[in-house]
């Protein structure tokens, strides 16, 4: 395996978080006011730099990633490292979350969303899917359906269905966002008028909050159903067993547009930017608390997995007072934030996960922060699971289900 590829090779056992970082490159603003440069971007690095004595800062810490994506960087190289693997295996019906996290004007929705000459990964997702099941000649079947959600002010949204609202419930364990309208799309050119909602969605939302940067966070959710239809609709019970195509399987894959985070004494918001910012930013603090708790949690558990394998006295005294100061938590705080309530099925381990760090270099604190949250997350352990169907019966709803929709999209487009 490359180094920094993410591992799923073997998608039964332990794999990490993937994370990256894009640095962005300077905007006008910044090249206006002669920003001054405090990194320095090796091939997987970042280091800080005195613009003063024009050198690495003596001592300091180097921050180690696996991809760091340079100013010159397009999306489409960012989408083949970080976010086709995660696809590749969401068609075999495994969870998959994309999350591009940083400060406000760092390059999330740019690397998301993309502009005139720079693709970004929704449309690079949107070919490579649809490329991906023209490909496909074993005769399987997909439905595809997309929703957009908005989390604002601690409000769960349905950005496609006039901002109806959404509850979170619990069901079977899982967090599902009850009442979000989902729309079926069957090719590319259902999937553009899609996406094209989402923009003007998008921008509708921009202009009801009054802003020019994202005061919400949006999480585009794609879900991918796969079935064979090959022996004409009959459920083959030996296939369901066989581990590279079960007859159903699904899918949910989240692309995360975070809000980014701003110090109230740098803007001076008041009123009701002030409180957008209250919860744009405990909202993060809770997601940065819970990638913490997960990440002691991976290093506590991998470290009592390899004292077990060798069951050595020493280690094991070592493990219990490891374990005594620096307790496992009892629980996570999922439900301190919609947002992490939303994404905890992916963040709790049942998802393949990257994150796309953005920064920029013009700025040492934030961009430092950005990085210490990446350090964070690269330590959270997942170990996905195949969502496969297991009866006839299911087989036979999704059947009838790809049947009507078949008819209702026949009489829509
Ligand atoms: N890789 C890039 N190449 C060229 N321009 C970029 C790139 N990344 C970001 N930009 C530009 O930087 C500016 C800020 O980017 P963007 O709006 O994506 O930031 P953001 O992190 O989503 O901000 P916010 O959280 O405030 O919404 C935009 O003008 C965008 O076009």
């Amino acid at each position: 395996m490359e180094t920094g590829e993410l591992d799923i090779s073997s998608p039964s056992e332990m794999t990490k978080v993937s994370v990256a970082v894009r640095v962005r490159p300077l905007i006008e603003r910044e090249k206006k006011g002669d920003a001054q440069i405090h990194w320095q971007i090796g091939p997987q690095d970042l280091r800080p730099f005195d613009p003063e004595a024009k050198r690495i800062v003596p001592n300091s810490s180097t921050y180690t990633y696996d991809h760091v994506f340079t100013q010159s960087t397009q999306t489409q190289q960012v989408y083949d490292k970080v976010v086709s693997p995660i696809v590749k295996q969401a068609f075999k019906g495994f969870n998959g979350t994309i999350l591009c996290y940083g400060q406000t004007s760092s390059g999330k929705t740019h690397t998301l969303y993309g502009s005139n000459d720079d693709k970004g990964i929704i449309l690079l997702f949107a070919d490579h899917l649809f490329q991906q099941i023209k490909a496909d000649e074993t005769g399987r079947q997909y439905i595809i359906k997309v929703g957009l959600i908005e989390i604002y002010n601690e409000k769960v949204s349905d950005l496609l269905n006039s901002y109806n609202p959404i509850e979170l419930q619990e069901r079977d364990g899982s967090i599902v966002p009850h009442g979000l309208e989902e729309l079926t799309v069957f090719d590319i050119d259902d999937w553009k008028k899609v996406t094209e909602r989402v923009q003007r969605e998008r921008k509708i939302g921009e202009t009801r909050m009054n802003k020019e940067s994202s005061r919400s966070h949006t999480i585009l959710r794609v879900t991918i159903e796969s079935f064979d239809l090959t022996s004409n609709g009959s459920f083959d019970e030996a296939q369901e067993n066989s581990e590279q195509s079960p007859p159903l399987t699904t899918a949910v894959l989240h692309f995360v547009d975070l809000a980014g985070s701003e110090k109230q004494s740098q803007t001076g918001a008041e009123g009701e930017r002030f409180r957008e910012q209250v919860n744009i930013n405990m909202s993060l603090s809770v997601l940065s608390r819970v990638i913490q708790q997960l990440s002691e949690q991976a290093s506590v558990s991998s470290f009592e997995g390899r004292s077990s394998s060798n069951d050595h006295s020493l280690a094991k005294a070592m493990v219990n007072s490891m374990v005594r100061t620096a307790p496992r938590p009892r629980f996570i705080n999922f439900r301190d934030s919609k947002l992490t309530r939303l994404l905890q099925n992916s963040l709790n381990g049942n998802a393949y996960i990257s994150m796309v760090c953005n920064v920029t270099i013009a700025s040492f604190e934030e961009t430092k922060s950005t990085l210490l949250f990446a350090q964070q997350a690269k330590k959270i352990q997942i170990r996905p699971k195949q969502n496969r169907f297991s009866t006839k019966s299911e087989y036979d709803k999704k059947l009838k289900e790809l049947h009507w929709l078949r008819i209702v999209c026949s009489l829509l487009y």
